[in-house]
């Protein structure tokens, strides 16, 4: 063959190499980083068995299923959230689905927001266990209603929650991981922690403030290396988290929960979550497309993501008014969905 014609193939395939590499990364469900440690990075199955895994929040969605995946890796794990009965369950369907005895999981339920109760929280999972390996903050709420007619209590219960009750946490279980010089300290933040949508302002507060307070900690520790501070932050995930969200009162529920279909499947949220956890990664960012595109342009052209913001926010609203789920149907009716 000769170099003219080497030349002209070449030519034609490199800008089809292009196309399909941008379809990879607009189909893509993770940050760069994250895809990349997916693809060459250590396995959760080699990283993480023998490990102490406190995981908040464990009793439902993305903690629930972070138990089940947890369970298959030869780990001593400890369930936390507020109700026995749900975290038993969770227990016992770990037990007929991992690889773990009864002795290796610790059901330890407790209110985050009653912070008295965190210090005698984390002796009692060193008594248990000798040691802490990874807390997983998990533990927390959404939220569904407008600013302007949300109660402040409100605004406080998402503060105390999602807020100082991982920064209590975090600080009990600190000391111990610097007295051994090594620990992870996994946060499940949020997309709304790096960008911010109607409905949720309260929420999105609270997770910026995380997200804060993480990247100060992280520089904080860096005489530890030993210790990551890892931050992660999913788009919309199956899971109850509109079921459970707050609304504009705090004795309000919400009326519809709407289809919850669309979103990603709670298995590749933690999937991803365990692949960050064997990498040590600092931030990661897991969504569907087009959450995950929207997270990259607020980062990089955060005048033009306004602009789309802006047209999709009035969507959400509407959607949510029309009682189905706030982030589907941005792209075609929202009557349509609800019937
Ligand atoms: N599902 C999503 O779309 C999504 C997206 C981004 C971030 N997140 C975050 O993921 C985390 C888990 O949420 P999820 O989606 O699994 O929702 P979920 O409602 O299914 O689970 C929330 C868990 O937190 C526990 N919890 C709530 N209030 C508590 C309290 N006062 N004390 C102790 N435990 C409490 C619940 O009991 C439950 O176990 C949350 O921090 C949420 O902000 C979820």
């Amino acid at each position: 063959m000769s170099w003219e014609l080497l030349l002209a193939l070449l030519a034609l395939c490199a800008p089809l190499l292009l196309v399909v590499q941008l379809v990879r990364f607009l189909r893509a469900d993770g940050d760069l980083t994250l895809l990349w440690a997916e693809w060459q990075g250590r396995r959760p199955e080699w990283e993480l068995t023998d490990m102490v895994v406190w995981v908040t929040g464990a009793s439902s969605g993305i903690g629930e299923e972070l138990a089940y995946q947890l369970s298959k890796l030869g780990v001593s794990l400890v369930l936390s959230a507020r109700r026995v009965h749900e975290l038993e369950r969770v227990k016992r369907r770990c037990l007929e689905n991992g690889i773990l005895k009864g002795k290796d999981i610790l059901v330890l339920p407790f209110d985050l927001t009653d912070r008295s109760a965190h210090e005698a929280a984390t002796k009692a999972v060193v008594q248990e266990f000798g040691k802490i390996d990874i807390l997983v903050n998990n533990g927390g709420r959404s939220q569904r209603s407008l600013c302007a007619e949300t109660s402040l209590d409100v605004f406080k219960e998402l503060m105390e929650l999602n807020y100082l009750g991982t920064v209590s946490l975090t600080k009990c279980v600190l000391p111990h991981m610097i007295e051994r010089k090594q620990g992870k300290i996994v946060t499940v933040n949020s997309l709304a922690g790096i960008t911010s949508v109607p409905l949720s302002s309260g929420y999105c507060a609270s997770k910026h403030a995380l997200r804060g307070f993480l990247n100060a900690l992280r520089t904080e520790l860096v005489d530890y290396p030993g210790i990551i501070v890892s931050n992660i932050c999913p788009g919309p995930v199956q899971s109850n988290i509109v079921k459970n969200a707050l609304t504009e009162e705090l004795t309000k529920t919400i009326e519809n929960e709407g289809d919850q279909s669309y979103k990603m499947p709670t298995s590749r949220c933690v999937r991803l979550m365990l692949i960050s956890m064997a990498n040590d990664l600092k931030e990661v960012w897991i969504a569907d497309q087009p959450f995950l595109f929207m997270a990259y342009l607020g980062q990089y052209a955060p005048t033009w993501a306004w602009w789309i913001t802006s047209k999709l926010g009035k969507k959400r609203i509407e959607n949510f008014k029309s009682g189905v789920d706030a982030d589907c149907a941005y792209f075609s009716s929202s009557k349509k969905k609800a019937n």
